[in-house]
């Protein structure tokens, strides 16, 4: 176990959180009462829905990254008004604030809203609100990412990506970046390189969900067909050792989610994870949450304690890992040079106590 200096270390440290699903914070007990006021039903013959506590035991017992997303998008649709994904992102916020949060670039899967009559206005304008309380009262700058579901035609992403809502967003920057998420395994990313070539005449970032149930080609392809600047997960990098080097090189950010590899069965633990591998190659990761409401309720912390007690890696093997997360985040240059600053006065005050 992390020692309490270790554990106030890690607190401490500027963190970019990179990889979040702002509908994966949505905890067993908020769904319930998010349900009883909507009005939303639940599958009745799947026992899980009995109650908070029964969809929780649930959650512990993931098959695949699949059998998860079965549970995601039937959770979502407890979501219905704009202050519901407020209160979504709110308590995100507050969890990422209590871990040492100092930046936070969290995805949204919009189809999964529009699909059931959710406007995207609905959607946006709640994230926006939370964005702005992050700021005001935790100093948390954030950023969104608009993923796009590789379950679905590729040309319903395409129409999506083109309503004028969702236009408008990119063009005022309330959304960054784009991204791509859901079923991995026989949806490459080369199904969606008209969208990602759009964004990118568009000026906007992009990155993808690759090598986590998929094979170490798809983070091939995710750079080199749809010219991604990240890559999620990547965790099966380590079956290529070209590529690695190729992106060690290229300083590729792979955005590392420990506790959803372990808990969606794409790692056996999290000890068996390429961390140490990535370290000494070069490559640059940043370590995120996911899905943290159903991944044991384990946030950006709980995923730093669980690394740190797979690996116990040094103060400057995390000053490697934060400095890299600072500089592959997509803020801008500005707040990377406070954070950077933030993590230089942390380093300082921490390395004579865990100099031992
Ligand atoms: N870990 C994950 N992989 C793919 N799609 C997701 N959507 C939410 N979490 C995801
Ligand atoms: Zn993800």
């Amino acid at each position: 176990m992390c020692t309490e200096d270790f554990t106030a270390f890690l607190q401490a440290l500027p963190k970019c959180e990179h990889h979040m699903h702002l509908e994966g914070a949505l905890t067993p007990e908020v769904l319930f009462q998010l349900a009883a006021k909507n009005h939303t039903t639940f599958p009745s013959d799947d026992p899980a829905f009995t109650s908070p506590a029964t969809l929780k035991e649930r959650y512990n017992h993931f098959t695949s990254l699949d059998d998860f997303l079965h549970y995601y998008y039937i959770g979502m649709e407890a979501l219905v008004t704009s202050s519901d994904f407020e209160a979504l992102a709110c308590d995100y916020f507050q969890h990422a604030a209590a871990d040492g949060v100092a930046h936070a670039e969290v995805f949204f899967d919009p189809q999964a809203h529009l699909s059931r009559g959710i406007t995207y206005d609905t959607v946006l304008s709640g994230f926006m609100a939370a964005r702005h309380r992050a700021k005001t009262e935790f100093g948390i700058t954030s950023e969104l990412i608009c993923c796009f579901l590789r379950h679905l035609p590729a040309s319903n992403s395409l129409q999506t990506f083109a309503l004028p809502s969702v236009q408008a967003s990119f063009h005022n920057k309330q959304v960054i970046g784009i991204g791509l998420d859901s079923s991995e395994l026989d949806f490459p990313p080369e199904l969606f390189k008209d969208i990602y070539t759009d964004a990118e005449k568009l000026g906007l970032k992009r990155t993808a969900h690759a090598g986590e149930e998929g094979p170490a080609s798809y983070i091939q392809t995710a750079l080199s067909t749809l010219r991604t600047q990240r890559i999620d997960h990547g965790i099966r990098l380590i079956e290529d050792p070209s590529l690695l080097h190729q992106i060690a090189t290229a300083k590729i950010l792979l955005t590392v989610c420990p506790y959803s590899n372990v808990l969606l069965r794409c790692a056996t633990s999290i000890a068996s994870l390429p961390i140490r591998h990535f370290l000494s190659a070069g490559v640059q990761f940043s370590i995120n949450s996911d899905d943290p409401a159903y991944f044991g309720g384990h946030y950006i912390l709980d995923n730093y304690l669980a690394v740190q007690d797979a690996f116990h890696l040094s103060l400057d093997e995390w000053a490697t890992i934060c400095r890299a997360g600072i500089s592959g985040s997509w803020c801008c240059e500005a707040r990377k040079v406070v954070l950077l600053d933030r993590l230089e006065a942390v380093l300082e005050k921490w390395r004579p106590k865990l100099a031992v």
